[in-house]
């Protein structure tokens, strides 16, 4: 079997014409443009790129975005004090705080400081437990990426055995509950668990956010099986590459996503996404 190679550029780039438009709208019916504020703490060179990125991403949607550039020694008081400023600010529908933060800043605090309903990354509390209850205002980019990625190539996930790999707090727990709430059968691994292989084997969805380099080789897959490779990994050449084996392991898989090129686009998209679904919240609650 040869995979099909998911372009999560393309689709990135279709969803971003649709959400261009939906920002027309709402200028049309003379609302303001959707406003994100990012903030980035300190000068770690990747963050700073992930910024740019997003920032360039918002302007060609036509979202109007806030870049909040603050010293890596800044205090949690002060730190606060912006997103406070930021929560009463009605020109701003998203805030996102660039993770990660450094060590003197109470990251939890910061979290539950930012507004639920601009919390456009999906990190506050409340956003992440409405992931059990089906009552979140936001979802995370990320697993929300995969979860339109994988509806955009119209697989079933009802039903599915889906592994995830990885079960940190922004990709593998909220996609393993993304999923669950779409019916599907979830296992989760993680870097504890003994004989990976045996539950990769199982996945017709394999969803992998490792950070891991070549920790998912093909005999690990099931033949036919969806593989999405959420690690983002920087070799020392410069290069990134994801947590799959992808030259294998495409030759077993019926779809694989590249990384670059798969769901990194996705999840920049889904930022979008969320913000301007946070200013067509805000336009409905001043009509009424
Ligand atoms: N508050 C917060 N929210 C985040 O969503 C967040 C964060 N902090 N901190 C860092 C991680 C990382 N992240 C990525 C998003 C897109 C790509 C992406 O678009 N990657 C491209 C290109 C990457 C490249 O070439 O360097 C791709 O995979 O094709 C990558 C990484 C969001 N993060």
């Amino acid at each position: 079997m040869t995979a099909r190679i998911v372009d999560g550029r393309a689709l990135a780039a279709r969803l971003r014409s649709q959400y261009a438009i939906r920002v027309r709208d709402l200028q049309d019916m003379g609302a303001q443009p959707p406003g994100l504020a990012v903030i980035l703490v300190g000068d770690d060179p990747a963050s700073a790129v992930y910024v740019r990125n997003k920032i360039r991403a918002c302007e060609a949607t036509g979202i109007r975005s806030i870049a909040l550039r603050l010293p890596g020694s800044i205090s949690n008081a002060e730190l606060l004090g912006r997103i406070v400023e930021l929560n009463a600010d009605e020109a701003v529908h998203g805030i996102l705080v660039q993770l990660p933060l450094p060590p003197q800043i109470d990251l939890p605090r910061v979290l539950e400081t930012i507004a639920v309903e601009k919390d456009v990354d999906g990190f506050h509390l409340y956003n992440v437990g409405g992931l059990v209850t089906g009552s979140t205002v936001f979802s995370p980019c990320t697993p929300y990426g995969v979860v339109k990625l994988l509806e955009a190539e119209n697989l079933a996930i009802e039903g599915q055995n889906v592994v995830v790999v990885g079960a940190s707090n922004i990709v593998g727990k909220p996609m393993a509950l993304m999923l669950m709430a779409r019916d599907a059968t979830v296992a989760i691994c993680h870097a504890k668990t003994r004989d990976l292989a045996q539950f990769t084997m199982l996945a017709d969805i394999l969803v992998v956010a490792a950070g891991v380099p070549g920790l998912i080789v093909p005999q690990m897959v099931k033949t036919g099986a969806v593989v999405i490779d959420v690690g983002i990994n920087r070799l020392p050449n410069g290069r990134i590459t994801g947590d799959v084996d992808f030259e294998g392991v495409a030759q077993k898989a019926s779809l694989i996503t590249p990384v670059p090129g798969g769901v990194g686009p996705m999840t920049v998209t889904m930022l979008l996404e969320n913000t301007i679904a946070s200013a067509e919240r805000a336009a409905a609650r001043r009509r009424r």
